[in-house]
Parts: C-alpha cells; structure tokens; sequence
C-alpha cells in the first residue's frame, strides 16, 4: 500500500517506511511568530522566474505538479537565507478537505485553505536528485493561500486540470510566470526542515512567506474536487 491521506496509509503511519519521519528536522511545523527571532543577517529573496522554462502539469496521485525546464539558471532563488544559486525544478499545491484546513504549515495554529511550494536545487550539486539528499540540497518557497478573491494565476493552472484526469497524466504546460502567484511583500520566516511528504528527505531550507494569496471559495472547491477525482483522497 503506497503512503497517502487515508486511514491506513495517511501521515501517522508513514514512519513505518519512512523511519526519517521521526527525524530530527521534520516539516511542517507550526509557526509561532511571536517566537520567531529576528536575524538582520538575512537578506530579501530575490527570485527570477522565465516563464519559457515552463514545460508540463502532472497529477501525481498526491498533487498536481508544474515541472520546469533546469538546465540552466533562467528560474532562480537566491539570496534571502540560502547562499549560491537554487534552480526552480517545480511547484505543487498542499490542500485539505474544507476551506478551514489544507495548508501544511500552520501560523500560531491557523490553518490556510491551502500551500504552495516552490522547489529549487541547490546548484553547487549536479542535479535535484543529487540535491535532494542534502542537507543544504533544496530550498522550498512556501506561499499559503486564504480564501477570498479569486486568483487569476491560479485559474489557469485549473483550466489545464480537464486533460490531467487520472494519476500519472501529464500534459505540455506553456509560458506559465510562477511569479504571478507570490504575494506583493516576500518577508518571510526560514528554517531547516523537510519535504512534508514521502520521502521526508531532510534536505529542505524552508522560507515561508508571511503574506497569503487570496483563492476563491470556488477554485479551492474546483482544487479540491479535481484532487479528490484526481489524486489521493485527503481526510484533513
Ligand atoms: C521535492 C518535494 C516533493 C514533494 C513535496 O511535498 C515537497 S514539499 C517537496
Ligand atoms: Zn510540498
């Protein structure tokens, strides 16, 4: 039985193939701010997106996930808490099963409808995969969506949903900006964590924006009953 949301194959039980679940730098958590230190060492994010790097959606049975061309440094993330150059390989979408519950990180106990991560490789390694067993290998954008206005950007990614219906499906995805899904400030709250799912790897400099996006009621709807038709079934 492959690790999912259910009963018998949901997060409390995926240390019995992931033994790493019980590790020592496990995401997500949940952030207190008013525990938070400030650290003036850290400096903005920058972040450059070319929108041509852009190559296919997928549904992988736990989420839907863009996939971008990086063999060079056209879509980068530097600066902020990480040092070098981290390429954009993908990003994907956490959710739940109401709009009161999705996101993996929580702030002081609130939980966002959903969670985006933006996953970069730490360059000073040959690949993602090679980075992914690093310590300093990944750095995750982490973007929490609140229900609200509708989100332009995101009605696009949905749009493509109709052609990736069953698990494994993927599609060419073209001239997609991710940027246009980041909030107008990038402060941010950083720390040494996980990849939230399977295979839990410990490898991952987490920067979560404090800034939300808004989604409307109805694409968390569309999101969700995509997902649930598409990918695992989420019990949250
Ligand atoms: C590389 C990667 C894969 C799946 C994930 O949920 C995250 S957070 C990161
Ligand atoms: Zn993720």
């Amino acid at each position: 039985m492959s690790w999912g949301y259910a009963e018998d194959n949901g997060p409390a039980k995926w240390v019995a193939n992931f033994p790493i679940a019980d590790g020592p730098r496990q995401s997500p958590i949940d952030i207190v701010p008013g525990e938070a230190s400030y650290d003036a060492g850290l400096k903005p994010l920058s972040i450059k997106y070319d929108p041509s790097t852009c190559l296919d959606i997928l549904n992988n049975g736990h989420s839907f996930q863009v996939t971008f061309v990086d063999d060079n440094d056209s879509s980068t993330l530097t600066d902020g808490p990480i040092s070098g150059t981290y390429r954009l390989k993908q990003f994907h979408f956490h959710w739940g099963a109401a709009d009161d519950r999705g996101s993996e990180h929580t702030v002081a106990g609130t939980k966002y409808a959903a969670e985006l991560h933006l996953v970069h490789w730490n360059t000073a390694y040959p690949s993602f995969g090679e980075a992914a067993s690093k310590p300093d290998g990944l750095a995750v954008v982490g973007v929490f969506l609140q229900v609200g206005a509708e989100n332009a950007s995101l009605q696009r990614l949905l749009d493509a949903f109709d052609s990736i219906k069953t698990k494994g499906s993927q599609t060419s995805f073209a001239n997609f900006d991710p940027s246009t899904m980041l909030p107008g400030c990038l402060d941010y709250w950083t720390y040494d964590g996980s990849l939230t799912t399977p295979p839990l790897l410990e490898s991952v400099t987490w920067i979560v924006c404090k800034e939300p996006v808004s989604v409307s009621p109805e694409q968390v709807g569309l999101q969700r009953e995509c997902s649930d038709r598409l990918c695992a079934h989420r019990l949250e």
